[in-house]
């Protein structure tokens, strides 16, 4: 068997007295689309701030690739690409002009940065739009520019924290599907959401409910025969 594309365990983190994160354990098997659900404070941000190296946790281990995070920052984080729930881009330059920058603080040369900058816009269908400026771009499209961004560096684990944030429903329906398809080609996906019409019953589903996962495995398996929403109520008490 393969290793986890990212591993989690005995993960526990306080922010004060408040407790983000209590003993979460679960992995993801490559080439994945998994959810990680959860109402508002569930700890989905405090998780991905860990998973980015961004907190140290108070105890328990990330493993990414089967290369453990602690005793192993630099190598982990090469492995995974991060959407953050705050976009950031100069939107008086072209799309192209915003990922050159990011490839080069990655050290990439310039031919290779052009093949790079071109292999992860057309992944999100974006190829047409690499000499627009970002700022005459609609959210949608800006949004696919910056997992094109996460891209750059070909990991084969991509974190994104709720980015659809904002989007009306069909740039969120394009999104989702763009990166469902970004699975179906091998990169390992974690999806931060409230938002149950972003799952499929085929996609894996990480619930946490008040720091505690709650629920872990496919979402059809989980659900069974009740809608998601109802579902998600019944495991939260919060409406989807
Ligand atoms: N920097 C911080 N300082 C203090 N408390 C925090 C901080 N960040 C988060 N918390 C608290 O930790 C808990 C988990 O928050 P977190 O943002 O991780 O949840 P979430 O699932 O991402 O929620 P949302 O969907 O609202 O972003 C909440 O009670 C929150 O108030």
């Amino acid at each position: 068997m393969s290793k986890p594309a990212l591993s989690v365990a005995g993960l526990s983190h306080r922010w004060g007295a408040k407790t983000a994160l209590d003993d979460v354990r679960f992995s993801l098997p490559p080439g994945r689309f998994c959810a990680l659900l959860g109402p508002n404070g569930a700890g989905k941000s405090t998780l991905m701030a860990v998973l980015t190296g961004l907190i140290r946790p108070r105890a328990g281990a990330v493993t990414v690739a089967g290369v453990d995070m602690g005793r192993s920052p630099r190598a982990a984080l090469a492995g995974i690409g991060v959407v953050f729930q705050q976009p950031t881009h100069d939107l008086d330059r072209t799309v192209a002009a915003n990922l050159r920058y990011f490839a080069a603080l990655q050290g990439l040369g310039r031919a290779e940065t052009e093949a790079r900058i071109n292999e992860a816009l057309a992944r999100l269908g974006m190829a047409e739009r690499a000499g627009e400026k970002v700022g005459k771009l609609n959210g949608g499209h800006r949004r696919r520019m910056e997992i094109a961004r996460a891209l750059l560096h070909r990991p084969r684990l991509l974190l994104l924290d709720e980015p659809t944030v904002g989007l009306d429903a069909p740039a969120r329906a394009a999104i989702t599907a763009h990166v469902h398809d970004l699975a179906a080609q091998g990169i390992t996906v974690l999806w931060a959401t409230h938002l149950v019409d972003e799952l499929r019953d085929s996609d894996e589903m990480v619930l946490l409910h008040r720091g505690r996962v709650a629920a872990a495995g496919a979402v059809g398996a989980l659900r069974g025969t009740v809608p998601l929403p109802d579902w998600f109520l019944a495991q939260t008490g919060a409406a989807a």
